[in-house]
């Protein structure tokens, strides 16, 4: 026996604040669920007003205009014919709350919100800032609907609360996002409770091999408890750090049936699957499930309808199959960085109208990882274009004005990208300059290569003429205090000199689209964590792509690029030693990142990781990695690369600890970055600390570390003897 339905996830394009145009992208996706031949289609969390409005969902406002724009669709006939599940922020009772709404043929069938503990409030969510959480489970009351809709429904209220949808032939529920990461998951009730389809309308964002820990949790949920899952996402970059990777699903009994794309520049991806509910029902008939069912005490309120997810006809139809299982395609690390920046800069450079891009390019890895997002966006877009994509089409355009649309990803690089050296006789290297010519040449950007010696001469000659002193280098016998004053003048000249650029650079090339350009930054994640930048230097730009990526993986990203890309010269940045090129160079002497900072990216990495995503404060870091980096490894466990003395562990985790609390004060101006790590110690939004410290070396954690040190290094010696 088989009972087919046809179910629809969307990915769509969603943007903070732009109503209409989300609006639009709706009505679209519903086009494209019926024309699928769908019964139901679910949207991505709080798809009508986009969902990182942050304080705007304070904003009445907001909740007037997100209701106005379901009543469109509510009003709009070709979105009849179709269980709709769509997500908006909705005002009960002067209550906010974060909605699912599920309507059919221009009536509302019941409003579920976010529930109880199960918000999204970690890291870089904070929803419980603006909505308040559903507490009752299985309970409901009424809504009083606005009067703009009451007309529409017919009637003055609706169902508000934790119920379910029951069809003649099958019933389906909704939960949100984050609550299927919760343990507490509201799936597991409502599938004991006999609701076959679950529903999940998300806006969860990218970091870098995310992807698999989605898929896990939706395909053991069907897994254990059987059962189909609907889920939406949103697509892009919204107006915030964050990019959203689409990837729709749509599994059944813990088997993926179909995926929209992670990475697209399409504003609407509809995805459907043709699914067996006799499936999941003979999946599900276990004794051991039964009885679990049986005791089940959360029994969901039903809202009937009288539409069916698989009428009759359908069976019959010859054409109709069950979508058989497929993989899931996932991306490498290499691949994500290429397609999550290159998407982002797109969505940025397309939303923020601006002219294009400009990066400072100094010949080292990580100004040359940010050129190289541009041309993966520039990739991107050449290839969009020839898939006919109308609104990226659009853009180009604007950009192009009169000209034809380019045919290569280095055409359009030469219209949108920049790039510019900006070298000190003294300072730079003949291989740096030569690199970001190379790197130039190779993509097609527009490159400028000057000097900055006239601008630091002039301001170096401030202090020889205001205060009679002529500070000298390190190398040439000068303060610490004259070393850094002379190598700040040359990284602040730079991050000006790039603001100019940016500034007349369209008006010079005569570039249609009007405004200035954007400044790209590239401090990667390690130097933002150490303090490793100049404040206010090159490293402060408009935006970073490459702000949460560490060193390693930009070294990856550029290797594949150098291959996938067809780039033959980024083989060159890949094998350079990482220079801030600030200090002149001599015959013994060559700046070196690693040696400035006193401990090596690989190691910011660990300490990054630890410090945030497993919240280790100096203690618990440093008798972490008394076993993780001590010459007494487990037995058994995987031999480390490092192996160390716990003394010289201490002495690690001590300098790492007081150098970020001298430097942490950076971090409050990082440029915004393109969020795709957790470690990320952007403090705007991820990273919530003080920036004024106490010295660590003079701190209680310290002294703990000094007593651990003493009875490891005590009990060693008692082991020696015996
Ligand atoms: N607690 C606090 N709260 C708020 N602000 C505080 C502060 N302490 C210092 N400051 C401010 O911060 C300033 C010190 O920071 P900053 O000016 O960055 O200076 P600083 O960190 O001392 O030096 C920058 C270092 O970054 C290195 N570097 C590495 C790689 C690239 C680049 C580059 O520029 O391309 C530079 C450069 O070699 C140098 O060693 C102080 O002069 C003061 O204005
Ligand atoms: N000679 C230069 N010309 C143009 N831009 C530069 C130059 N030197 C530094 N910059 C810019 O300033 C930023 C910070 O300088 P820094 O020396 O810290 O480089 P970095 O972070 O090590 O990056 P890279 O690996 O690209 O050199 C660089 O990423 C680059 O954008
Ligand atoms: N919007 C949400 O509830 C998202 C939270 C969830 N942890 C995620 O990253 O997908």
């Amino acid at each position: 026996m088989v009972r087919l339905t046809v179910v629809a996830a969307c990915s769509l394009r969603q943007f903070a604040l732009d109503y209409e145009g989300n609006t639009d992208r709706i009505i679209e996706s519903i086009r494209q669920a019926k024309a699928a031949g769908a019964r139901l289609r679910v949207g991505p969390e709080l798809e009508v007003s986009g969902y990182s409005c942050n304080d705007h969902f304070l904003e009445p406002d907001l909740y007037l205009h997100t209701m106005e724009m379901l009543a469109r669709i509510l009003s709009d006939e070709s979105c009849n014919g179709i269980l709709l599940d769509i997500g908006l922020p909705v005002s009960h009772r002067n209550v906010n709350y974060n909605c699912r709404v599920i309507c059919l043929d221009g009536k509302i069938l019941f409003i579920r919100p976010k529930m109880q503990r199960v918000h999204a409030d970690s890291l870089d969510y904070r929803e419980m800032r603006w909505f308040t959480p559903w507490t009752r489970q299985t309970q409901w009351e009424d809504f009083h609907l606005p009067k703009m809709l009451q007309k529409l429904q017919g009637s003055t209220h609706v169902p508000f609360g934790d119920c379910v949808i029951s069809t003649p032939d099958s019933c389906f529920g909704a939960e949100t996002c984050e609550e299927m990461w919760s343990p507490d998951a509201p799936h597991i009730p409502m599938t004991l409770d006999g609701v076959e389809i679950i529903t999940n309308s998300s806006a969860s964002h990218f970091s870098l091999q995310k992807l698999d820990v989605r898929l896990k949790l939706i395909s053991e949920a069907t897994r254990k408890c059987g059962g189909v899952y609907v889920y939406s996402n949103v697509q892009g970059c919204d107006g915030e750090r964050l990019y959203f990777d689409g990837c729709a699903m749509i599994l059944c009994n813990g088997q993926v049936l179909a995926q929209s794309p992670q990475f697209s520049l399409n504003e609407v991806d509809v995805i459907t699957a043709t699914v067996d509910l006799e499936e999941v029902r003979a999946y599900r008939s276990s004794m051991s499930r039964a009885l679990q069912a049986a005791h089940s005490t959360k029994k969901y309120h039903r809202i009937q309808t009288a539409f069916e997810l698989s009428p009759d006809e359908d069976d019959l139809d010859s054409h109709r199959r069950p979508t058989l299982p497929r993989e899931l395609k996932f991306h490498s690390v290499e691949e994500e960085v290429a397609l999550c920046a290159g998407c982002y800069l797109w969505d940025y450079l397309a939303r923020s109208g601006s002219t294009g891009y400009l990066t400072p390019l100094s010949g080292g890895l990580d100004s040359c990882a940010t050129t190289v997002s541009v041309f993966s966006m520039c990739r991107l877009v050449i290839s969009a274009i020839e898939d006919g994509n109308q609104s990226v089409i659009a853009v180009v355009k604007r950009l192009f004005g009169e000209a034809p649309l380019p045919k290569t990803p280095h055409e359009l690089c030469n219209r949108v990208l920049h790039t510019i050296y900006m070298g000190m006789s003294q300072q730079s290297s003949h291989e740096t300059r030569q690199r970001a010519k190379d790197l130039s040449a190779a993509i097609g950007s527009y490159h400028v290569n000057l000097d900055i010696d006239s601008v630091y001469h002039a301001q170096k000659n401030l202090v020889k003429e205001a205060l009679g002193f002529e500070a000298k280098f390190k190398v040439e016998g000068g303060t610490p205090a004259e070393n850094l004053m002379l190598q700040n003048i040359q990284a602040r000249t730079r991050m000006v000199t790039a603001y100019e650029f940016a500034q007349i650079l369209p008006t010079t090339r005569q570039l249609a689209g009007g405004g200035g350009l954007l400044v790209l930054g590239s401090a990667n994640v390690g130097e933002a964590l150490r303090g490793y930048l100049t404040k206010y230097d090159c490293s402060s730009a408009d935006i970073n792509p490459i702000g949460s990526i560490d060193k390693a993986d930009l070294k990856r990203f550029i290797s594949w690029a150098q291959v996938h890309f067809e780039i033959p010269c980024l083989d060159d940045f890949v094998t350079a030693t990482p220079t801030a090129e600030l200090e002149p160079i001599t015959e013994d002497y060559v700046q070196s990142d690693e040696a400035d900072m006193g401990m090596t990216y690989a190691e910011l990495n660990v300490f990054g990781r630890l410090r945030k995503e497993r919240k280790m404060g100096p203690l618990s870091m440093f008798q972490h990695l008394v076993h993780v980096w001590g010459k007494d490894q487990q037995e058994g466990s995987e031999k480390q690369e490092v192996s160390l003395e716990p003394a010289e562990i201490a002495y690690k985790v001590k300098f790492f600890f007081a150098q970020y609390a001298i430097t942490r004060h950076k971090a409050t101006t990082l440029t915004p970055a393109l969020h795709c790590n957790d470690y990320s110690p952007e403090d705007n939004r991820f990273d919530l600390r003080p920036f004024l410290y106490p010295s660590f070396w003079r701190s209680w954690s310290f002294k703990r570390i000094d007593r651990e040190l003493e009875r490891i290094e005590k009990a060693r010696k008692k082991s020696e003897k015996s």
